[in-house]
C-alpha cells in the first residue's frame, strides 16, 4: 500500500436484517461526500488487515461487536474518487464484505439518518459512484 499511495484502501459492509434489507447510512456533513447513502465502513489503517479495519470501524461507527471469522468478501468497486483527499486525487478501491452476524443493538454515532433498504429500493438512493455496481451486485 505505501508503493501505491494514490490509491485508497476503504472497506463497506453489508449487514441485512431478517427480511433482507441492507443498513445504510448518510454520510455526515462534515466529511467528503456529504449526504450521500453509503454502506458503513471506512479507511483501513497501516498495519490492519482489511477484517480487523472494518470490525474497528463498525464498532465506532454503530456501536456494535463483530468478529474477523463473521465477515466473508462479497465483491470490490475500482473507481477514481470523485473528491480529492487533503488536495490530492486518489483511486477508490472498496472492499465490499457479508457481515452475517453482529453483537449489540445497531446506534449510528457519526450518522444523523440511517436506513434499512432492500437492494432495488437504492435505486431511488443518492449514493457514492463507487457504490453503484456494488449495488448492481447486490440485486442480480
Ligand atoms: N464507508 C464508505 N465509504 C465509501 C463508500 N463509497 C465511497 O465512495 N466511499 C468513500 O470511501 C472513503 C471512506 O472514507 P471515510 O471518510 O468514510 O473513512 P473514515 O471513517 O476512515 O474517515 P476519517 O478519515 O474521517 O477517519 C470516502 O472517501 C468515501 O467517500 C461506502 O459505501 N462506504
Amino acid at each position: 500500500m505505501e508503493k501505491n499511495p494514490t490509491s485508497l484502501w476503504v472497506v463497506a459492509a453489508v449487514m441485512r436484517d431478517d427480511k433482507g434489507r441492507v443498513f445504510l447510512q448518510k454520510r455526515p456533513e462534515n466529511k467528503n461526500l456529504a449526504g450521500l447513502w453509503e454502506f458503513p465502513g471506512g479507511k483501513i489503517d497501516a498495519g490492519e488487515t482489511p477484517e480487523i479495519a472494518l470490525a474497528r470501524e463498525l464498532y465506532e461507527e454503530l456501536s456494535i461487536h463483530v468478529r474477523v471469522e463473521d465477515i466473508a468478501p462479497i465483491t470490490f468497486a475500482s473507481e477514481i474518487l470523485p473528491v480529492k483527499i487533503a488536495g490530492k486525487a486518489k483511486h477508490l478501491i472498496l472492499l465490499l464484505f457479508d457481515v452475517h452476524k453482529w453483537n449489540g443493538e445497531v446506534i449510528a454515532t457519526e450518522s444523523l439518518e440511517t436506513g434499512w433498504f432492500f437492494p432495488h429500493e437504492m435505486d431511488e438512493l443518492k449514493m457514492p459512484p463507487a457504490d453503484i455496481p456494488l449495488v448492481k451486485f447486490l440485486q442480480k
